[in-house]
């Protein structure tokens, strides 16, 4: 890979879906805020990466300590998740070159795995347009009529659901997103505003479990899944530890 590894991490939102008292990057998943959880991830896949983090202005949670990272600034996040990380993206100019690596993660999807991360990485390090992590749509799509009946049934063939990290160059992803937002094109993710420049952003399968909270379920799903991916890992170490004739055995 050229250049340095930029992290944008969108943490400004107020979670309204998810109504509870505190913006849902504060609550707590596991005994840990789920912030602190999704930059532990980032942290392990991605130690020497530069972080920049969007919080609201007026954000009275955050706490520093959570941050694992050395290399780390803040951004103001914007109206919507596409303002504040084209503010990220803002802040980290001076000292991000036009060939430099960034993946944008939102900071409600703390069950992103370091393997899917380094995956990631490694199918786009060398794409000359980027890409992201994506799972094909495994349900059978229905539209509705606006008045909660069925008006069709519509192919699933070729559809992905878009997860994050989403991984582009600095320069192409800083241009994408200003004339994205100049043409009055609706963003919800990095790769639109590139599709919307004409290019074809690489998916990358990536683990269904790799949820975003948004509604109150979602945080004791992500729960199950961080305990599962846990017992998983102990698993595959113990299995490890039992093939090596000189491996120890973990707790
Ligand atoms: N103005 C905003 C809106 C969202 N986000 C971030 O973008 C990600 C995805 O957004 P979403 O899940 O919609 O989060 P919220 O905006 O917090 O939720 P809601 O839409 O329910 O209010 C989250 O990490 C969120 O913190 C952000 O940085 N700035
Ligand atoms: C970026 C994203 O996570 C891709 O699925 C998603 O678009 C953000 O969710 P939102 O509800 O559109 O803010």
């Amino acid at each position: 890979m050229s250049g340095r590894l930029w992290l944008v991490v969108p943490a400004a939102g107020q979670g309204r879906r998810m109504g509870a008292d505190l913006p849902k990057q504060y609550l707590p998943l596991a005994g840990r805020p789920v912030l602190a959880r999704t930059l532990a991830r980032l942290h392990a896949a991605f130690p020497e990466a530069r972080l920049c983090l969007c919080l609201d202005p007026d954000d009275g949670h955050f706490d520093p300590a959570w941050v694992p990272f050395t290399d780390w600034r803040r951004a103001p996040g914007g109206a919507e998740r596409v303002d504040s990380v084209v503010n990220a993206l803002e802040t980290i100019a001076p000292d991000a070159a036009e060939d430099d690596l960034v993946l944008v993660h939102d900071v409600a999807r703390p069950c992103v795995t370091v393997d899917d991360l380094s995956r990631l990485l490694a199918a786009i390090a060398d794409d000359p347009v980027g890409g992201l992590l994506a799972a094909p749509v495994a349900d059978t799509m229905k539209r509705d009529d606006g008045a909660g009946r069925v008006q069709a049934t519509e192919s699933r063939e070729g559809l992905w659901h878009a997860f994050t990290p989403q991984g582009f160059r600095h320069g192409l992803l800083r241009r994408a997103l200003n004339d994205a937002q100049a043409r009055g094109v609706a963003v919800t993710d990095e790769a639109s505003a590139v599709e919307a420049a004409g290019l074809s952003p690489r998916l990358v399968s990536g683990r269904r479990d790799n949820l975003k909270i948004t509604h109150p379920e979602d945080l004791a799903l992500a729960e199950l899944v961080l305990s599962a991916q846990a017992l998983a890992a102990q698993a595959a170490s113990t299995t490890h530890s039992e093939a090596s004739p000189c491996g120890t055995k973990r707790a």
